[in-house]
């Protein structure tokens, strides 16, 4: 049985554009379900480039540092410099992150306030997967 990680993904530089190749990258990790994206203003940041978020689900082979570190390979492709101290506070073609496995119980409680509005397109999904999988 593998993991099910719920993760969020955010952009804002060429956020559309980095959304599709970052799921394309994505989906050599295992089954992808997304919610819907939506964009946000940028929270605890400066910055005049609103954010292109979203939510997902992966049921991956992969333990999560393995995971994370696809992740942050993926965000370095689409030209992120994770070398940057200040990489968490800057404009960003692509951020990736794991919030917790599905099978914890409060993990819905990890999603950042400004996903809030996306969980519930997410939900019945993660209810399917749990029932098929016994997450
Ligand atoms: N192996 C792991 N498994 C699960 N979660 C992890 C793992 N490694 C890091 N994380 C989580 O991923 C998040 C991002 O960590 P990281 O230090 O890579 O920062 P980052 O990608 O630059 O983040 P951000 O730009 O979102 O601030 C943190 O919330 C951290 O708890
Ligand atoms: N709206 C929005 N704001 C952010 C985001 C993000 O993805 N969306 N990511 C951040 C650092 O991880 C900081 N601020």
């Amino acid at each position: 049985m593998h993991p099910i990680y719920l993760c969020s993904m955010g952009a804002n530089i060429a956020p559309e554009n980095n959304f599709a190749a970052a799921r394309e990258l994505i989906s050599e990790l295992g089954k992808a379900y997304y919610s819907r994206a939506i964009y946000t203003q940028p929270v605890n940041m400066h910055s005049d480039n609103d954010f292109l978020n979203a939510l997902f689900l992966l049921v991956s082979p992969l333990d999560s540092d393995a995971l994370k570190s696809r992740f942050n390979a993926i965000e370095i492709s689409l030209g992120r410099d994770r070398s940057d101290p200040m990489s968490s506070k800057k404009d960003r073609p692509m951020d990736i992150d794991i919030l917790g496995e599905l099978s914890v119980d409060d993990v819905w409680q990890e999603v950042p306030t400004y996903l809030d509005d996306v969980v519930q397109s997410l939900k019945p999904i993660a209810d399917q997967l749990i029932q098929t999988q016994g997450a």
